[in-house]
């Protein structure tokens, strides 16, 4: 929901109109509830579920209402509750503060909004919080739950043994799991996020993702036929906070490797392309040490480099992304592995997934395709498609410039990268959205000629930097 709450905002719908729809949509189930002049207690906490509530006050003017706040004014956490709180006091609205838990003082009400706590909660209420669920609790008025009762945990879907006994809940532009469990009725109300917030990649998607310290293995698997494209996957990991990068390879190619970057350690094994000899030893090193695993990137398609593909997934149980000649062996494949799969147009076509030019008007289709393949799929095109079969994203980020060769390598390695911090469908739908919009930063100086090599310098910046402040 917060993801989707920054998505929105990107697109133009800020939190603070959210919150008047939902503020107004509380309002409306108090008058489908009662007759005007009926008493209304508002109780509220700091957050943005006071915030609401706040609102809720302003559409009940034809209802005598009074407005507790729980704590001190200067305290509410939020700028947009903090205004919809001031908007109230400047406008002569009965606001009271309750500044400790003793003098805590429900009036008579014939409905109590309760606006304590909304998803923002852990574990049991504390004061004055509790005393106010208690009061509540024990009052003869029906109780109206703005989001969700308050000490309802959305994340856990379970409830506070002393939180607040609601009747009605109005809850905000989805179901939360374990909301219907409750004694009390559960109206979801509309509040305008537009469906492209959810459909489409935006910075909320990204924070989800974005690696909050250093840490993690990425073990690339790939050289052979070509050298560059396991370096940059390697590197792009690294770029996005991986703490080591591990590239298996030939040994025939395991010094040119080394020799585009100190930052990278290779692993070179006895051969010029991957076999199945290489396998356990791989997936040992890979199991042993919780590596993100790319498999894929200039592995070339040999045969038995296809059959040492297969063999690998087979045998390994951890996260992998899988890129290139590689993805040829997953329709089909029996793994317990964790798969990104992240094919280019013509990939995805040899795969069994649909052969179009754009990806966008397909999505439905490639949503299908991952249900079937039982894999995440990114699917990478002028928009990317994200999709675990069940849940589908567009990624619009990235530049005509990208078209270059390597792009695809470096997305390989941002993914790893954010598996290590986020599920599989969050990582991919991320991991495209970063990958394009470095490619975006580069191309405002490079323009069509930009470069993947160069494309991971801007890795950081879009995931740290002061633009995300
Ligand atoms: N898209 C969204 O996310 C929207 C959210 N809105 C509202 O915003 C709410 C979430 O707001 P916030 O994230 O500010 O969180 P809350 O309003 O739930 O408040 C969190 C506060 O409660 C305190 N707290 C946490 N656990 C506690 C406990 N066990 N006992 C006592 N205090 C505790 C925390 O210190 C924090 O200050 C939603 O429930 C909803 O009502 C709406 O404004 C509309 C849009
Ligand atoms: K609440």
């Amino acid at each position: 929901m917060a993801a989707v709450d920054e998505n929105a905002a990107a697109l133009g719908v800020p939190r603070k109109q959210l919150m008047e729809s939902s503020g107004h949509a509380v309002a409306r189930e108090v008058k489908d509830l009662t007759e005007p002049g009926a008493r209304v207690a508002i109780v509220a906490g700091r957050g943005n579920n006071g915030g609401d509530a706040f609102v809720t006050a302003r559409f009940l003017d034809a209802y005598d209402v009074t407005t507790l706040l729980l704590g001190r004014a200067e305290a509410i956490g939020t700028r947009i509750s903090k205004e919809n709180w001031n908007a109230l006091e400047c406008a002569d609205y009965d606001t009271r503060e309750v500044t400790d838990s003793s003098a805590f003082d429900l009036p008579e009400a014939d409905v109590i909004v309760d606006a304590m706590l909304g998803t923002g909660i852990s574990g049991d209420l504390r004061e004055p919080a509790a005393t106010a669920a208690e009061a509540i609790n024990a009052a003869d008025a029906t109780v109206v739950a703005v989001d969700v009762p308050s000490g309802f945990d959305a994340d856990e879907g379970d409830h506070a043994d002393n939180g607040v006994e609601a009747d009605h809940v109005v809850t905000f532009h989805d179901e939360k799991p374990g909301l219907a469990d409750l004694e009390a009725t559960v109206a979801v109300a509309d509040i305008g996020i537009p469906a492209a917030a959810e459909r489409l990649v935006g910075p909320g998607d990204v924070a989800l993702a974005r690696p909050d310290s250093r840490t993690g293995r990425a073990f690339v698997i790939g050289g052979g036929p070509y050298t560059g494209a396991p370096a940059l996957a390697a590197q792009a990991a690294l770029r996005t906070g991986m703490e080591l990068s591990f590239v298996a390879a030939p040994e025939s190619v395991a010094g040119e490797i080394q020799g585009y970057s100190e930052d990278l350690i290779v692993q070179p094994y006895e051969h010029d392309i991957l076999t199945p000899a290489q396998v356990d030893d791989l997936v040992d090193t890979a199991e042993r040490y919780d590596d993100v695993v790319v498999l894929g990137p200039g592995l070339g398609t040999a045969d038995e480099t296809l059959e040492a593909a297969r063999k690998f997934l087979e045998s390994y149980t951890g996260p992998a992304v899988v890129d290139a000649d590689a993805l040829a062996i997953v329709p089909g494949l029996e793994t317990d592995a964790t798969l990104v799969c992240t094919p280019n147009r013509r990939e995805l076509a040899r795969m069994g997934g649909p052969d179009v030019d754009a990806l966008a008007p397909v999505a439905d289709e490639i949503e299908a395709f991952a249900a079937a393949l039982g894999h995440v799929v990114l699917a990478k095109g002028v928009d990317d498609v994200v999709t675990d079969g069940n849940r589908t994203h567009i990624s619009r980020s990235g530049t005509p410039g990208m078209a270059v060769g390597g792009t695809g390598d470096t997305l390989a390695g941002v993914t790893a990268a954010l598996l290590e911090h986020a599920g599989p469908l969050e990582a991919a739908a991320a991991a495209a959205q970063v990958n394009g919009l470095a490619g975006e930063r580069l191309a405002d100086r490079d323009g069509n000629g930009l470069l993947a090599s160069e494309l991971c310098a801007q890795l950081p910046a879009v995931l740290w930097g002061e633009s995300n402040e």
